[in-house]
This record gives C-alpha cells, sequence and structure tokens, in this order.
C-alpha cells in the first residue's frame, strides 16, 4: 500500500523517518515512492512518503492535497494519508509524552461566535467539521503503539487559557489532544475519497500559555517509537479493511 505520512514541520517528519528506517533496512517498508518498482505498494510491504505539509489546516490541506493529486496522476495513488506530529493533551486525559489516535479528527474553530457562544459551520448549515478515520485501524494503531483514543481537535489558534480550554471540553467531552493540521489533511484526503488517521505525541499541556512546559523532544521520541510499531499495522491494513 502507498502511504502518506504528514507531518507540520521537518523535525517531526525527520523523527517519524527514524522509526522507518530500521523496517526499511530489514526491507520491511519502502521509503519514498520515487525509489519504488511500478506496481509498489499492493499488500504487505507499504510504500511511504513523508511529508512536511506545514502548519496549520490550510497549509496542510493544500499541500496534502497536491501530494495526492500527484500521486493519482502518477498511477500511484495513495492508500492512506496519516497526520502525525506533536500536540497539546487535555490534562488529564492526556498527559505530556503520551500518544493519541484521533477516532474523530474535528475543526473546533470553523464557525461563527454568537452571543450565546460557537456554532459550527455545520449548525450554519455549511460543510462538515469532522472526519472518522476506519474504527479498525483506529483499534489496531491503538493497540499496536498503547495511544489513547478520542478526538483531536483542530484550531487555527493556539489554546492560551485555562477559559478556552474548559469551553473546548466541553464542546467536544471525548477531545484528548489539540494540534494544527489534522482537519485540513483529512479535508484533501475526504477529497481524493483516501482514509485519514491522526496520530499525536503530546508535547505540552492544552491550557495557559507556558513554553517552559513544553516538552518537544520527548514528544518527538515519543513519536520515534510510536511509528516503529505502527509499521507491522501498515504492512497489514488495507484501505478496503474498514
Ligand atoms: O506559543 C505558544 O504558546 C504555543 C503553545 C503551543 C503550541 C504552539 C505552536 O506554535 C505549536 C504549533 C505546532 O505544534 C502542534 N501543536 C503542539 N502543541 C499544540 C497545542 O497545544 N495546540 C495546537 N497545536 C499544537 C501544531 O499541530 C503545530 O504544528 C505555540
Amino acid at each position: 500500500m502507498h502511504v502518506l505520512v504528514a507531518t507540520a514541520v521537518p523535525v517531526e517528519r525527520d523523527a517519524v523517518a527514524r522509526a522507518f528506517a530500521a523496517a526499511a533496512d530489514e526491507g520491511r517498508v519502502l521509503l519514498g515512492s520515487a525509489d519504488a518498482a511500478p506496481g509498489a505498494g499492493g499488500r504487505g510491504r507499504p510504500v511511504i512518503d513523508l511529508v512536511a505539509v506545514g502548519v496549520g489546516p490550510a497549509r496542510a490541506a493544500a499541500t496534502t492535497a497536491s501530494a495526492l493529486t500527484t500521486a493519482a496522476r502518477d498511477g500511484a495513488p495513495y492508500g492512506l494519508v496519516v497526520s502525525t506530529g506533536i500536540a497539546g493533551g487535555f490534562a488529564p486525559h492526556a498527559p505530556v509524552g503520551s500518544l493519541v489516535v484521533a477516532d474523530e479528527i474535528t475543526a473546533a474553530d470553523l464557525g461563527a461566535e454568537t452571543p450565546d457562544g460557537f456554532l459550527p459551520v455545520t449548525e450554519l448549515g455549511f460543510g462538515t467539521v469532522t472526519h472518522r478515520p476506519p474504527e479498525a485501524l483506529v483499534r489496531e494503531a491503538a493497540a499496536a503503539t498503547g495511544a489513547r483514543t478520542g478526538a483531536v481537535l483542530t484550531v487555527s489558534t493556539v489554546t492560551g487559557t485555562a477559559v478556552r480550554a474548559a469551553r473546548l471540553r466541553a464542546r467536544h467531552p471525548t477531545a484528548l489532544a489539540e494540534a494544527m493540521e489534522g482537519f485540513g489533511v483529512a479535508e484533501a484526503a475526504a477529497a481524493h475519497g483516501t482514509p485519514v488517521l491522526e496520530l499525536r505525541a503530546v508535547s505540552n499541556p492544552v491550557g495557559p500559555r507556558d513554553r517552559a512546559a513544553w516538552r518537544i523532544g520527548d514528544a518527538l521520541a515519543a513519536l520515534t517509537e510510536a511509528f516503529g510499531k505502527l509499521t507491522p499495522v501498515l504492512e497489514s491494513w488495507h484501505p478496503h479493511d474498514r
């Protein structure tokens, strides 16, 4: 299967690449479709492309859509897109250093502010705010990595107060993490009919802005460990295994 792994920035991409390096040396994955033989990517050895798609939902959607379109045009369409990277965790549900797999990828600030609070675009009669990854894949990814499963929220503005963190959790009671790309990646995948997964490593608590509380190195290490465990899941999963 041909898999696109989309991170926001190169340092996250490189953390994932470290996980696949060993599997590539053992011939269990093929990194980079440019090196793939024609027709590679069927069941079995996954052909994996790692792309830093940019920070934020808009840039992530545009870059992901471009990669999906190019692969389809070249006759090697992706069977799965994985949005991954660091994230804020909603304490105590997703502590710093923990892993979260999204059973729901939701845009949390796509809508309108009203005197009665926030209204998502879906309540304004437009579009969508949620994408759901394949249930079997979420189960297998969580079992393989030890990740918690729950909603991962996509925001364009990082939460910086306890009030906003509480409001987000009140609107999304299964939310475990907050990041900035998953919904954009999922929208691009949906436009191509391609399943999506979001796996996040928690680098900081969602809430009052405190950069001293960040543990980006620990989160990147957790990301590398997670993708090392995810390889067998990618080897055995097929887009029709919904
Ligand atoms: O300046 C701050 O206070 C601040 C706090 C948390 C995160 C940021 C970022 O700019 C990170 C953006 C980048 O990392 C992902 N990420 C990591 N933690 C969070 C978070 O708490 N909320 C949203 N996104 C987060 C995100 O996906 C971006 O790629 C700044």
